[in-house]
């Protein structure tokens, strides 16, 4: 569905893209993610044939977005960063307007502007002003905006910034729905949205495409070794010790605890390795009462992916 191949994009004063390539298959919903200035937005602009790239190619079901600019934007839904809405405009009107400028036949018009506030639950708020609607249902306008040609793919760049939480669950309930229907390409930088949405993740850093899996993937290939949590009731320097002696394990962090106990985080070669831990105890003779792995978020994937190459997202 979108092929970008080898793309550069400069500003006078900065490398904003640099060289980059990926492709984004018909149905999938990718989430790109990167930290503040990383290039988002600008590939998005290009994406969608607002900003020429400097070289490369990109390619949106078969079309040159250079070349066909107009099959491009019949088939792509773009939702800004900053939705420019006409604030006084009626949510009626806007999307009239709107569906008039995107070339939706004149006998389509009214079913599918209808179609497209139910999808974004806006059938009661036709009439009123866009300037007056929360920010929630300002970003539904910009949404039902971008699905009102039909379009097979949806690029929207962090749709749920500035909303408060029950609006954010609200939009990305949304995005879901629309998922059954659309190819979706999603930035943010916030890591939930992508776990809450996304089947697989795009990491752009500084300008270069630095990962592009699914998130267990990632979770998998980053943290080949597992960290195991332990604690016991033992002294804490002889429990170190017996814990480091065994192969393929290493105490990272102890933490003496009231009433005798000792909490142990331990890098271990696997997270089987459990069982030897379990297996120490008995030996040792020592009282156990917690033993598990610990789970990584995507945060630490992602802060691991950008930190690799020197950069503090
Ligand atoms: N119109 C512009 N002129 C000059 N530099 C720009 C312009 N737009 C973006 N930049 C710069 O290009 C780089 C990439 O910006 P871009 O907006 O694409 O990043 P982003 O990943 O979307 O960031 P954010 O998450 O903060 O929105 C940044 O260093 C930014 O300052």
């Amino acid at each position: 569905m979108i092929k970008v191949s080898e793309v550069t994009k400069k500003y006078p004063a900065r490398l904003a893209v640099d060289n980059i390539s990926f492709e984004v298959n018909r149905g999938e919903i990718v989430g790109f993610l990167g930290p503040n200035g990383a290039g988002k937005t600008t590939t998005m602009r290009m994406l969608a044939g607002y900003f020429p790239m400097n070289s490369g190619s990109i390619e949106v079901a078969g079309f040159d977005v250079r070349k066909d600019a107009r099959e491009v934007r019949k088939r792509i839904g773009y939702l800004p960063e900053s939705c420019p809405l006409y604030p006084e405009m009626r949510v009626d009107e806007y999307l009239r307007f709107r569906a008039e400028l995107k070339g939706v036949k004149s006998s389509a018009r009214k079913a599918k502007i209808a179609e497209v506030k139910e999808q974004c639950g806006l059938t009661d708020v036709g009439k009123r002003i866009i300037g007056q609607l929360s920010k929630g249902y300002r970003q539904r306008v910009g949404l039902a905006d971008s699905l009102v040609h039909d379009p097979d793919l949806l690029i929207l760049d962090e749709p749920t910034v500035g909303l408060d939480p029950i609006q954010i669950r609200q939009v990305r309930e949304l995005i879901k729905q629309l998922a059954e229907r659309h190819t979706i390409l999603l930035s943010t930088h916030i890591l939930q949205e992508v776990e809450a949405i996304c089947e697989r993740i795009l990491i752009i850093n500084e300008g270069k495409i630095v990962a592009s899996d699914t998130e267990e993937n990632l979770h998998r290939k980053l943290h080949a070794c597992a960290v195991i949590e332990m604690e016991v009731a033992a002294e804490k320097a002889h429990a170190i010790g017996r814990v480091n002696a065994l192969p393929g394990l290493d105490v990272r962090n102890s933490n003496a605890l009231p009433d005798g106990w000792l909490r142990m985080e331990i890098e271990a070669d696997s997270p089987e390795m459990r069982v030897d831990l379990f297996n120490l105890a008995v030996t040792e003779g020592w009282v156990l009462r917690e033993l598990s792995e610990q789970e990584h978020s995507l945060e630490d994937t992602f802060v691991q992916i950008t930190r690799n190459l020197g950069v503090t997202p």
